[in-house]
């Protein structure tokens, strides 16, 4: 985006922003496209309910959206067994599955070679004859959705046409995600069919569905099951529950899932599915899902091992950014995230890198989410080389992918403190399996060498100090 005009620049991003505002669902599927507006333009009376919820769903969101692969992790799984006393199998290939030729092709079309961590436990145990009930906690990007996605797909009968399997998500956004992998991993299994209950999704009265998956929000699916019966629950083989953390911060969303439960029978398998596991979630799950087996994988410690820390002192912004620019000048860098503290900061930057002719990506609070997940893609697909972002736009938001992360503002919490936990989320890499990368904070007070300091003691790491007058001692970090 290396326009002449930042306005024009910021015009064109809202532009692709828009025209991939229903987040590249099926595009030949107009009549959902047309659902997923009209879930926009309705005004989705969940939506409003809780913002805490919106802000987590649109965290597990971006993070799906900028993550291309699997999180790689050492630690190994906790399992609980319903019955400690039958053997617990765990898979190292898929073929050991005995999956559906057309379902072990689509896994493999995907590029998964073998299961993740999680996966050689969950699916023997999601597999198995009779069917398990399951409890699964593992971090986002280890492969929870494509589990339970393989899971499905293999319980379905195509021959019966009726929903079979029914899956709840937080929001549609997220519903929409999901029903992308099954679409993906079932490619070679064509007759069988996914339809999404999302508010504005309008069928005609008296329709009965025909299609085996049903994917969607629980406030739809309740009214599909139980107002407008366009599912039969009792036909139901396997429940899934995704993101219940997401999903127990809106009250609402609690009684509606525990409601559909009810309705299905004692035979259906019980699957949840959650990122983290407070007393909460765990309160929840217990009431959608009977005697279930438990799968917990912790999550991979950050670390700053494996990263360079530098620390560059200015006077003002403006020398933050000439700093920026001979930084940019003396090194490649194939793809920055630049974290401001404000927004007016993160939007004068943006404007300032744009007209030195940077391909630069702005994520700023006022956007809707589906703006916010078209910047996270054309960022991840290479389109814009920086992301300049506010603190709190960004929170929670892997950027394990991106090398250089600037620190144009150091992370401080409301008491002006430093927040550590932020910076070790944006800067630290995972175990073993973590790349290198290098880190820049801007200095510019006396206050921020205070925090900086801090910041240092804390972890116990020392941050050098960059010069970057000096071409020559700009060019060494690189190596
Ligand atoms: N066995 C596998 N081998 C390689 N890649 C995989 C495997 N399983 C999943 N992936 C990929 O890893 C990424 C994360 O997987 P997945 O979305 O299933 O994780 P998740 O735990 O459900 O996280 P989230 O809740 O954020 O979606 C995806 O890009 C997915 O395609």
């Amino acid at each position: 985006m290396a326009s002449d005009s930042w306005a024009q620049a910021v015009d064109e991003q809202e532009a692709a922003a828009e025209s991939i505002g229903s987040l590249q669902i099926n595009e030949k599927d107009d009549k959902l496209k047309a659902a997923a507006n009209g879930a926009k333009t309705e005004g989705d009376g969940e939506k409003k309910e809780d913002e805490d919820k919106e802000d987590k769903a649109a965290q597990s969101l971006l993070n799906k959206l900028i993550r291309s692969n699997l999180v790689n992790t050492t630690n190994q799984v906790e399992v609980l067994q319903r019955d400690p006393s039958s053997p617990l199998y765990s898979v190292k290939s898929f073929e050991e599955l005995r999956l559906k030729p057309q379902l072990l092709q689509g896994v493999y079309a995907m590029g998964f070679n073998r299961p993740s961590k999680i996966q050689e436990t969950a699916l023997p145990m999601m597999l198995a004859e009779p069917p398990q009930n399951l409890i699964a906690q593992s971090q986002s990007g280890t492969g929870k959705t494509a589990a339970f996605v393989l899971a499905m797909l293999s319980h379905v009968d195509p021959e019966n046409k009726w929903p079979q399997c029914l899956c709840v998500s937080p929001t549609y956004e997220l519903a929409l995600q999901t029903g992308k992998v099954i679409e993906q991993m079932g490619k070679f299994y064509p007759e069988v069919q996914l339809v999404y209950a999302i508010r504005g999704n309008k069928l005609e009265r008296g329709t009965r569905l025909q299609e085996q998956i049903v994917i969607g929000t629980p406030g739809t699916v309740l009214d599909w099951c139980q107002k407008l019966k366009f599912i039969e629950p009792k036909r139901i083989k396997v429940f899934v529950l995704d993101e219940a953390d997401v999903m127990i911060a809106t009250q609402g969303h609690q009684d509606q899932s525990i409601r559909i439960q009810r309705m299905l029978p004692k035979t259906c398998q019980m699957l949840l599915f959650s990122a983290t596991f407070e007393d909460t979630v765990w309160n929840f799950a217990k009431r959608i899902v009977p005697d279930p087996n438990i799968i917990k994988l912790k999550r991979e410690e950050e670390t700053l091992d494996t990263i360079k820390q530098y620390y560059v002192i200015c006077n003002s912004k403006e020398e933050k950014f000439q700093a920026l620019c001979n930084i940019y000048g003396a090194i490649t860098i194939a793809q920055a995230m630049i974290f401001c503290h404000t927004r007016k900061t993160a939007g004068w930057l943006a404007g300032e890198l744009s007209r030195e002719g940077h391909q630069v990506a702005l994520l700023s609070g006022e956007m809707q989410v589906e703006q916010r997940a078209a910047v996270i893609e054309r960022f991840r697909d290479g389109k814009e080389k920086v992301l300049v972002t506010t603190n709190v736009c960004a929170r929670g938001i892997d950027v394990e992918q991106v090398s250089v992360v600037i620190n144009f503002d150091l992370p401080v919490d409301k008491d002006g403190n430093p927040d550590n936990e932020t910076y070790l989320h944006r800067i630290g890499r995972t175990g073993r399996f973590g790349k290198r990368g290098l880190a820049i904070n801007m200095v510019d007070s006396r206050f921020s060498m205070n925090i900086l300091n801090r910041i240092q003691e804390h972890f116990n790491k020392k941050i050098e100090k960059l010069d970057t007058d000096d071409l020559d001692e700009i060019e060494k970090i690189a190596n």
